[in-house]
Formats: structure tokens, sequence, C-alpha cells
């Protein structure tokens, strides 16, 4: 156990905040300011993994006897990466986009301790299947949920029900956190964590 270690999650997530507060109580929060890389012919999979660490390696650098977890959340359809919409016309077209089909949310987790020299890293999918949207529905959709802040522009958390016909996997991913995952790379660290999942 790493009795005294500091925990900082390297995230502006409101939402990243509140699920890691359900596992681990007590964390510093430092976003890290990094570009995130966001190129069609990278592996899902390794995509995440790369922005989780550069967030992670961000905050490291400048605290280096921390703990510091970093996740990375993107939506992937076919062959496109659907990111953060850069306004409300793009979350329009994203939203067309994932009508009627299926679609996998991936989140990269990286953990890492300068001073230590350790890394520790996951990645988890989770799938989600629209119903088909029609124009109205995206339009009340729209109107009830901020998603310009979303990856993929929808809130499976905010009126989910509206657009989503099912899931499997796990919901905490696609909010940002996958919490069990997350558990496992804290303790193997030696950060005990409570209870709480998925
Ligand atoms: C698909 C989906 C994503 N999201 C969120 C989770 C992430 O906050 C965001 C994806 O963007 P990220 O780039 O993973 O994270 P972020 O920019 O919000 O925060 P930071 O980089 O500082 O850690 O989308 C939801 O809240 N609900 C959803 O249904």
């Amino acid at each position: 156990m790493n009795d005294g270690a500091r925990l900082i999650l390297a995230s502006a997530s409101p939402r990243r905040h509140e699920l890691l507060a359900q596992i681990y109580p007590v964390f510093e929060v430092m976003p890290a300011e990094v570009e995130e890389q966001e190129d069609p012919t990278t592996a899902p999979r390794v995509m995440v993994a790369h922005n989780a660490a550069i967030k992670a390696a961000w905050v490291a650098e400048r605290q280096p006897d921390a703990f510091v977890l970093g996740a990375d959340t993107t939506v992937f359809i076919g062959n496109r990466v659907l990111n953060k919409p850069a306004n409300a016309a793009e979350a329009r077209a994203m939203l067309r986009e994932l009508s009627g089909r299926t679609h996998t949310v991936f989140t990269g987790l990286v953990l890492t301790c300068a001073a230590s020299g350790l890394t520790l890293s996951d990645y988890v999918t989770s799938e989600v299947t629209f119903k088909p949207l029609s124009e109205a529905l995206i339009e009340a959709y729209l109107a009830k949920v901020h998603t310009l802040d979303k990856a993929g522009g929808y809130s499976i958390q905010e009126h989910g029900e509206m657009i989503v016909a099912a899931r499997r996997g796990s919901l905490s991913n696609i909010i940002g956190l996958p919490l069990d995952e997350t558990k496992q790379l804290l303790e193997s660290a030696g950060l005990p964590c409570v209870s709480g999942s998925n």
C-alpha cells in the first residue's frame, strides 16, 4: 500500500471527477493542456491510449511525486472518429451519422508516477446502438442536452432514453471513466479504492 500517496486526475471533465470520487474519494485535479490526436488511420485503442498518456505525462512532468491518472474517451463508427463537436451543426451531423447504427466507445486509461517510474495502462470498449433519429427528435434532444463537450455529440447520461436503443458493456466507460478497470489500475499501484462499480 502507498500510504500518503497523492493522486491527481489529469482532467477537466466534471463527469470524470464524479466517477473517480465514487471509488477514490480524496484526489486532486489538474487538467492537462495538450492537443489530442484524432487520426482515423490509427487503431482506436492506440489513439485513446496515446491521448490518455499525453494527458497523464503533462501533469506528471509538473508533479513528479504524485500518481497521475489520465483518460481519453472517443466514439468510433466505421472508420470515423467522432470527438467533441466544434459547434451545433457538427453535433447535428454526428447524431445523423450515429442514427440507427451501432458504434463503439473507447476509453484509454493511463496511471503514471514519474518518481517511481511506474506506468500502467488499459482500455475499455462499450457498444451503443442508436434508435433511428428523425430530424425532429435530433432537434428535441439538442434542445434539452448540452453535447458540445461530449465525444460523439451525445450524452448517454442525460435523456439517453431519447436516442439510445441498446448498450453493451460498461456505462461508466461511455461517460468517461470505466470504474472497474480504473479501480484495478489504482489497486495495482497500491492505491486502495472503496467499492463502486460500472
Ligand atoms: C459518449 C459520451 C461522452 N461523454 C464525455 C466524457 C468525456 O468528458 C468527453 C470526451 O472527451 P475527452 O477528451 O475524453 O475528455 P474531456 O475533454 O471532457 O476532459 P479531459 O481531456 O480534460 O480529461 O465526453 C459523456 O459525458 N457522455 C457520453 O455519452
